[in-house]
């Protein structure tokens, strides 16, 4: 463990980023190439927990815009976050890492519930621990789901590899001229409504004192460069 900074760390996956060049769904190749990338920390000892995002699936709001039930559609974006779970526990196997996926809504057959003690059991054998289905509830997200498992976990810091690298001070998908952050407050994300993070998610990480790095995920090696305590993509801080 001596050339990483981190003990344990909670890596927020984008679930959209999990599309890869496809239009839908998993690109077998964006889950092949995170677990070549964790391998060498989880080598070390690293203590790494995993919230994936559901966007490559379903989002309850997108639902809720063409007229669906709200609630119904973020259950049915929760399971998508199952799914992307488990393909990412059947690469991480494939590469030779233990993985356990834990899920906030019970199903049995398929993965283990969430129980925090037990989460924090695995980790400390060295399993990798997927945390599914976010928090559970209806009208949140898995930004959200991560920002709560990480504090819950005792995570030093929440990791989020996006479509971005970083924080900008507008959304860089729609204005080319947007200039990013190398660190920024808790508070400025906040107040300045940057919406890379849910509001819920980064008011939690605030009040908890949970540091935030966000990175993008397609740079080649950021996993472990991040891990290793590199200054990358943007981190928030207290001040
Ligand atoms: N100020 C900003 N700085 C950086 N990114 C921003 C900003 N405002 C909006 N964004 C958008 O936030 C997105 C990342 O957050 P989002 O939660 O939507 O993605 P994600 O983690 O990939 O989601 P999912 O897991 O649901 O697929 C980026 O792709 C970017 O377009
Ligand atoms: O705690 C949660 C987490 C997620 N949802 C629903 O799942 C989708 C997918 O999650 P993303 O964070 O958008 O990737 C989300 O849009 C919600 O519909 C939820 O209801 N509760």
């Amino acid at each position: 463990m001596s050339d990483y900074k981190f003990k344990r760390v909670l890596l927020k996956l984008s679930g959209e980023a999990l599309m890869g060049s496809k239009e839908f769904g998993i690109d077998p190749d964006v889950p092949q190439k995170i677990a070549e990338e964790l391998k060498p920390a989880y080598d070390a000892g690293m203590q790494i927990a995993v919230v994936v995002g559901g966007g490559n699936i379903f989002r309850g709001l997108s639902g809720a815009a063409a007229g669906m039930d709200r609630a119904q559609g973020d259950n049915m974006g929760m399971l998508a976050t199952v799914i992307n779970s488990l393909a990412l526990q059947d690469t991480f196997e494939r590469n030779g890492m233990i993985c356990r996926v834990m899920s906030a809504i019970e199903m049995h057959q398929v993965s283990e519930t969430y129980i925090r003690r037990r989460a924090i059991r695995h980790l400390e054998k060295g399993r990798i621990t997927i945390f599914a289905a976010g928090t559970g509830n209806p009208y949140f997200t898995t930004d959200t789901a991560a920002a709560l498992r990480a504090c819950e976990i005792g995570a030093e810091i929440l990791m989020k590899a996006t479509k971005v690298d970083g924080i900008y001070d507008s959304d860089p998908m729609k204005n080319p001229d947007a200039k990013k952050f190398d660190t920024i407050t808790y508070m400025d994300v906040l107040n300045r409504d940057l919406h890379v993070m849910d509001a819920t998610a980064t008011a939690l990480c605030h009040d908890n004192h949970m540091p935030i790095m966000v990175f993008n995920l397609d740079e080649d090696g950021i996993f472990d460069r991040a891990l290793r305590g590199e200054h990358v993509g943007t981190i928030v801080v207290d001040e």
